[in-house]
């Protein structure tokens, strides 16, 4: 069986739109790593630890983790904690670049593979106003970086050099070999 260890709507409807057969087995845990790790190093942990959580009791199912960050000149951004958090995220981020990381963990009894992925977005120049109202929308909330380009976030956006399905918390293409070959 297949598990997806997370509690994304977004990843779930990805994995379905694929065909994949699957259920779902959100992982909730204090996403809590060391804050010094390198963004790769700690998106790649963030991962693991979902898909062990679950893992560790379904050990002869094959277990997907993921996660999401939005890294602005060195800064790592996870989900905004409140409103006014999120409107501080998209001003860091307004007119100019970051790169999203999305790391994939699967995990079968005692076997791991791990790989990220990762999309470069470049931001519109954002006004004060049109950044409170678009957290008004209450979209940003439960995303990395505090917007969904897939929503009305993507009216934010100016562009992006990679994968969407990167920016949106699973890149599914390397996901699919990935497990071709797991
Ligand atoms: C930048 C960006 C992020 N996101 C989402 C993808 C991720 O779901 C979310 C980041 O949070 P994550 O912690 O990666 O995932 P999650 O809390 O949604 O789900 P779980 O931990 O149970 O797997 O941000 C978008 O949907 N659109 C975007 O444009």
């Amino acid at each position: 069986m297949l598990i997806l260890a997370s509690g994304s709507p977004r990843r779930a409807k990805l994995l379905k739109d694929a065909g994949l057969d699957f259920i779902v087995i959100p992982s909730h845990l204090e996403e809590v790593v060391d804050e010094k790790l390198k963004p790769v190093d700690y998106v790649t942990e963030l991962a693991k630890m979902k898909a062990m959580h679950i893992a560790q009791d379904h050990p002869e199912d094959t277990v997907i983790g993921a996660d999401t960050i939005v890294v602005y000149e060195e800064q790592i951004l996870g989900k905004p904690i409140d409103e006014e958090d999120a409107c501080r995220m998209l001003k860091l981020l307004s007119g100019d670049r970051h790169v999203v990381y999305t790391a994939v963990a699967l995990i079968r009894g005692e076997k791991i593979k791990t790989f990220v992925s990762e999309t470069e977005v470049s931001m519109k120049n954002l006004s004060d106003l049109e950044i409170q109202n678009y957290v008004k929308t209450k979209e940003p909330m439960d995303k990395a970086g505090a917007y969904g380009i897939q929503g009305e976030g993507g009216s934010l956006v100016d562009h992006y050099k990679g994968d969407f399905f990167t920016i949106v918390g699973l890149p599914l293409k390397e996901l699919l070999e990935a497990l071709k070959t797991f």
